[in-house]
């Protein structure tokens, strides 16, 4: 995980020590005797309950936009409290009034970025819940759950679409599949993989809709029944999940993130479906690697 935010990590590791180095620099230390022990324990405190909050959203999280703002609410909050912790260590001259801005005015924007992160967070964990929700009377059954990624497996694929079928329902499959995955498997090791898939499952599971039904079809191929969905709905649904994707699983090697939609009318058997499925063409997209620490 930690390799997903290095870029992040290590600006906020140099505002940090841009920050010390200008309360050194501008501050004269202060004696030892007026220095307010109380209020460097309680602010020192605060300063690590930050740090250890930022190193848990950088080694749970994912990359996505609810963690870049998770991670900048707390970044923003670490700066403004180690000068807070520093102004009880050095005095700064009278007419400089920087050090005291630097202080104040990024704690209120960490504070409103942590409360756009935490609200993207809860609504991501509402859409996750209500795709448990809807499959809890399946979970005993294991041949439809995928052990991996916990996703539906390709048998209960079969079993829905039997029963959309049944039901004469129209609707779009959409076909995800990662282009260079036994290369990325040979290369970082299959644990890695693993973890890519898991990654994979997640992200889309947070970015397709309630009513869609994600599920793992077979190795790097996942396949979502999008119910009551027109082939343009389905299509601009596939662009967005993929853009989604591509921009929060990137880091670069050459493993590609591909799509196809496949319209399936309710007169179509099973097993054609799922040898279109097999033998899908994608859409020609441009490069856009995607790839997980090993
Ligand atoms: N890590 C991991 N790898 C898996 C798993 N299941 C299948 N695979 C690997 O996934 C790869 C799937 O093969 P392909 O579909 O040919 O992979 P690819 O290199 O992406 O090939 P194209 O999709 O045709 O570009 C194989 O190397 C499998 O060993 C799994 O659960 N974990």
């Amino acid at each position: 995980m930690w390799r997903l935010h290095q870029i992040k990590l290590a600006l906020t590791s140099l505002s940090l020590v841009i920050g010390a180095w200008l309360a050194v620099w501008l501050g004269q230390p202060k004696p030892a005797a007026i220095i307010d022990w109380f209020d460097v324990l309680g602010e020192g405190t605060t300063l690590l309950v930050c740090l250890g909050w930022l190193l848990l959203i950088v080694s749970r999280r994912p990359k996505s936009q609810v963690t870049n703002w998770l991670f900048l609410g707390c970044s923003l909050l670490t700066f403004s409290y180690l000068l807070d912790v520093l102004d009880e260590f050095f005095r700064y001259p009278e007419h400089l009034r920087l050090m005291s801005w630097l202080e104040s005015i990024p704690a209120p924007f960490g504070m409103l970025a942590l409360t756009l992160g935490v609200l993207g967070w809860l609504k991501e964990q509402r859409v996750i819940e209500r795709q448990l929700q809807s499959r809890e009377q399946v979970l005993r059954e294991h041949q439809w759950i995928d052990p991996l990624t916990q996703l539906y497996s390709a048998a209960y694929l079969q079993a829905l679409l039997q029963r959309e079928q049944a039901a004469q329902q129209q609707l779009n499959l959409l076909v995800l599949d990662l282009k260079g995955f036994s290369h990325y498997n040979r290369q970082h090791g299959v644990a890695a993989g693993d973890t890519l898939l898991r990654h994979l499952s997640e992200l889309s599971l947070s970015l397709l809709r309630p009513a869609d039904v994600l599920c793992r079809f077979a190795g790097d191929r996942f396949v979502a029944l999008l119910p009551a969905t027109g082939p343009t709905a389905a299509e601009l649904l596939a662009l967005h999940l993929k853009h989604q994707l591509d921009k929060h699983l990137t880091t670069g090697s050459a493993v590609q993130l591909q799509y196809a939609v496949l319209p399936v009318s309710p007169s179509e058997r099973i097993d054609t479906i799922f040898t279109r499925i097999e033998q899908v063409r994608f859409q020609p997209s441009q490069p856009s690697p995607v790839t997980q620490p090993a």
